[in-house]
C-alpha cells in the first residue's frame, strides 16, 4: 500500500511532470511558431530594408541632381537678377533726371500759366467792360429799332396805296410791251427784211506788203474803195450799206448789230444770216472765230446761240422754249449732214440746252467738215456749210406756241475762176458755187421787188433756205472784204453783188417819208423805253421794302394785306419767261425734230408752212 501510495505519487508526480513538460513544450512550440514568424518577418524587413535603401540612395542621387541644376539655375537667376538690378537702377537714374526734368518744365510752365492767368483776368476785365458799353448801346438801339418801327410803319401805311397804283400801271405795262415788240417789228420792216454789213478784214500778220484798197470808211455806212492800178478819183468807187465794220471791229461788236435778230427768233420769225466773200475774207472768222477761240473770239454761230439761250432764260417764267440745231454742208449741190455718219433723209435734229452743247456739236460739224477738206482739197472753202437753230416757244399761260429758225451759213468762196485755167473736178466746183450764189442773188433780189415767182428751186442752197428767205423772214448778210490791192477786182466783185442784193430794198428804205416814219417810232420807243425803265425801277423799290418784311414783325399783317399775286402776274412778271429745256431727249437727237412736228398744239398757218418746208425736208435721199 505504502509502495501503491508512493507510486501513485510517483505517477501523479510524473503525470503532473508531464503535462507540464508537455505544456512547455506546446509554449516551446507556440514561441518556435512564434520565432518562425518573428524571423520571416524579420527576413521580410530586411528585404524591404535593401529597397528602401535601394530607394534612399537613387532619391539622394536625385536629390543631389536635382540640387546641382537648382543650383546651376540659382547661379543664372542671381546673375539675371543682378543685370535687371543694374537696369532698374539706370531707369531709376532716367527717371530721378526725368522727375527733374519735368519739375523743371513744370515750374515753367506754372510760371507761363500764372503769366497767362493775368492776361485772361485782364482780357475778362476788359470784355466786362466792353460788355457793359454793348449793354448801354444796345439799349439805344433798341430804341433806334422802334423808331425806325414807327417810320416803317407810316411808310406802309402809304405803301398799300402806291402799289395798288403800281398793280393798275402794271397791268398797262403788259400792253405797252406788246406794242413795243410791234413796233420793233414795224422798224425792222422800214429798215427792210435784208441788213447789209460790210466787214474789213485787217492784214494777216505775215503780209509784209500792206497796200490798201480801202479808201474811206464812213459811219453812215459808206464805203470807198481805190483801184490801186488807177490813181485819183477815178479809180474810186463807193458803195452804200447799213454798215461796215472796219479791221478793228470786235467780233462782239459785229454781233451787236445782228443781236435785235436773234431776239425775232424767239419771237417767231425766221431770220438768215450769211457771210459772203472770197476766199480767206474772213467768212469763218466771223462766223466761227479761231480755232480754239476764247469766249472773246467767239464767232455770230456761238454769240447767237448763247444770247437765243440767254433770252429764253429769261423769259423762262412764260414761255417754255426748245432749241435744236441740225448743222449741213452743200457742195457740188449735194447736202451732207456734218453732224451724222448715218445715211438719213433728212439732216439729224439736236437738241441743246447749253451754249456748251453748241460747242461741241459745232466741233463736231467743223471736224467733219475739216476732214473732207483735207480729202477733198479745201473743199471747206468751196463748200456752204449751214447752221440751222429751230426754236419752238410755248406760252406757259395761253399755250400758243410759236416756232422761229435761224440759218446762220457761211457760204464758199466767192471768187470768179478762169475757165479757161481750170479744167475738170475744179471746174465742175467753181460752176456749182456760181450757180449757187447767183440764184441766191436773184432770190433775194426777186423778194426784194416782190416779184411773183421767186427761182428758189435753182439751187440746192436757195431750196434749202426757202423758208427763210421769204414772207416775214429776215436776211442779214455779212460782206467780207480782203483789203488787199491783190484782191481789188474780186472785191468789186463781192460789193457789186452785194449792192445789188441791197440796193432795192434800201432804195425804199430810205424814203424821206420813211426816214421820217422811222424816227418817230425810234423816238416813240425811247420814250417807251423811258416809261418801262421807270415802272421797272418803281417796282424794284417797292420790292426792296416789302422784303424788309420779315425784319419787322408788326408790319406782317399789313405785308399780307398787299396783293402780290397780283403784281406777279403783272406785265412787269410777265416778260420773265420760262425755259424748260429737259423736255428734250438728247440721247436720242432725232426725237427732238419728232417733238417739235408731232405736237398737238396747232401752230398758225404761216408757221405751220414754215415747219413743214423747213430747210431739212428738201434734202435728196443718200
Ligand atoms: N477779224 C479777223 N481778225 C483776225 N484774223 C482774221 C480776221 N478775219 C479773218 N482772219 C484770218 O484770216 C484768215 C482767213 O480767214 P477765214 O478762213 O475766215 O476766211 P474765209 O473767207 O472763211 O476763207 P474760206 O473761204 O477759205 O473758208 C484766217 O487765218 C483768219 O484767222
Amino acid at each position: 500500500m505504502k509502495y501503491g501510495y508512493i507510486s501513485l505519487y510517483f505517477s501523479h508526480w510524473i503525470l503532473t511532470h508531464l503535462q507540464t513538460a508537455n505544456s512547455k513544450l506546446e509554449e516551446q512550440e507556440v514561441e518556435k511558431q512564434e520565432l518562425m514568424k518573428l524571423v520571416k518577418e524579420n527576413e521580410k524587413n530586411i528585404l524591404e530594408l535593401a529597397a528602401m535603401r535601394q530607394e534612399l540612395d537613387i532619391v539622394g542621387m536625385v536629390h543631389k541632381f536635382c540640387s546641382l541644376e537648382m543650383e546651376a539655375e540659382a547661379k543664372v537667376a542671381i546673375a539675371i537678377l543682378q543685370l535687371k538690378i543694374k537696369e532698374l537702377e539706370c531707369l531709376l537714374a532716367d527717371s530721378n533726371n526725368k522727375v527733374k526734368e519735368l519739375e523743371a518744365s513744370f515750374e515753367s510752365k506754372c510760371q507761363s500759366w500764372t503769366m497767362k492767368e493775368k492776361i485772361y483776368q485782364s482780357f475778362i476785365d476788359f470784355q466786362f467792360e466792353a460788355m457793359q458799353k454793348l449793354r448801354s448801346s444796345s439799349e439805344a438801339i433798341k430804341q433806334e429799332v422802334l423808331e425806325t418801327q414807327k417810320r416803317y410803319s407810316f411808310e406802309f401805311n402809304h405803301l398799300e396805296s402806291k402799289l395798288k397804283a403800281v398793280t393798275d400801271a402794271a397791268g398797262n405795262y403788259h400792253e405797252v410791251l406788246k406794242e413795243n415788240h410791234k413796233l420793233f417789228s414795224e422798224l425792222q420792216d422800214l429798215k427792210g427784211n435784208i441788213r447789209i454789213y460790210c466787214q474789213i478784214r485787217l492784214f494777216l500778220p505775215g503780209q509784209t506788203v500792206k497796200l490798201s484798197t480801202i479808201e474811206n470808211i464812213s459811219e453812215n455806212g459808206q464805203l470807198v474803195i481805190a483801184n490801186p492800178s488807177k490813181p485819183g478819183k477815178d479809180g474810186q468807187r463807193s458803195f452804200k450799206f447799213n454798215k461796215i465794220f472796219g479791221p478793228d471791229a470786235t467780233q462782239g461788236e459785229v454781233f451787236a448789230d445782228i443781236q435785235p435778230f436773234v431776239k425775232s427768233v424767239v419771237n417767231g420769225y425766221n431770220v438768215c444770216i450769211f457771210a459772203y466773200g472770197q476766199t480767206g475774207s474772213g467768212k469763218t472768222y466771223t462766223m466761227t472765230g479761231p480755232t480754239g477761240a476764247t469766249e472773246e473770239e467767239w464767232g455770230v454761230n456761238y454769240l447767237v446761240l448763247n444770247h437765243l439761250f440767254k433770252v429764253s432764260q429769261d423769259r423762262k417764267s412764260n414761255t417754255v422754249y426748245e432749241v435744236a440745231v441740225q448743222m449741213v454742208e452743200i457742195y457740188n449741190e449735194q447736202v451732207r449732214d456734218l453732224l451724222s455718219s448715218d445715211a438719213v433723209p433728212e439732216a439729224c435734229m439736236h437738241p441743246v440746252i447749253s451754249t456748251s452743247d453748241v460747242l461741241d456739236l459745232m466741233d463736231i460739224g467743223f471736224k467733219n467738215r475739216a476732214v473732207s477738206a483735207t480729202a477733198l482739197n479745201a473743199r471747206s472753202s468751196r463748200s456752204h456749210s449751214i447752221v440751222t437753230v429751230h426754236v419752238r416757244g410755248r406760252n406757259v399761260k395761253t399755250g400758243t406756241v410759236l416756232y422761229g429758225n435761224l440759218h446762220l451759213i457761211d457760204l464758199a468762196g466767192s471768187e470768179r475762176v478762169d475757165r479757161s485755167e481750170v479744167t475738170g473736178h475744179r471746174l465742175r466746183e467753181a460752176q456749182h458755187i456760181n450757180k449757187s450764189l447767183s440764184s441766191l442773188g436773184d432770190v433775194i433780189f426777186a423778194l426784194a421787188k416782190k416779184s411773183p415767182h421767186v427761182p428758189y428751186r435753182n439751187s440746192k442752197l436757195t431750196q434749202v433756205l426757202q423758208s427763210s428767205l421769204g414772207g416775214q423772214a429776215k436776211t442779214i448778210m455779212l460782206v467780207q472784204l480782203n483789203p488787199d490791192a491783190t484782191s481789188f477786182s474780186e472785191s468789186m466783185s463781192t460789193l457789186k453783188f452785194a449792192e445789188r442784193v441791197s440796193g432795192v430794198e434800201l432804195g425804199a428804205a430810205q424814203s424821206s417819208k420813211e426816214e421820217k416814219d422811222v424816227r418817230e417810232l425810234l423816238e416813240q420807243m425811247a420814250s417807251l423805253k423811258d416809261k418801262i425803265a421807270e415802272k421797272d425801277e418803281e417796282i424794284r423799290r417797292l420790292k426792296s421794302l416789302r422784303d424788309l418784311k420779315p425784319r419787322i414783325p408788326q408790319q406782317q399783317q399789313l405785308y399780307h394785306k398787299f396783293d402780290m399775286g397780283k403784281l406777279c402776274s403783272s406785265a412787269f412778271l410777265h416778260f420773265r419767261l420760262q425755259t424748260d429745256h429737259q423736255r428734250l431727249d438728247l440721247q436720242k437727237p432725232t426725237q427732238g425734230l419728232k417733238a417739235l412736228r408731232t405736237d398737238s398744239t396747232q401752230p398758225s398757218t404761216s408757221v405751220r408752212k414754215s415747219l413743214s418746208s423747213t430747210s431739212i425736208s428738201p434734202f435728196p435721199r443718200r
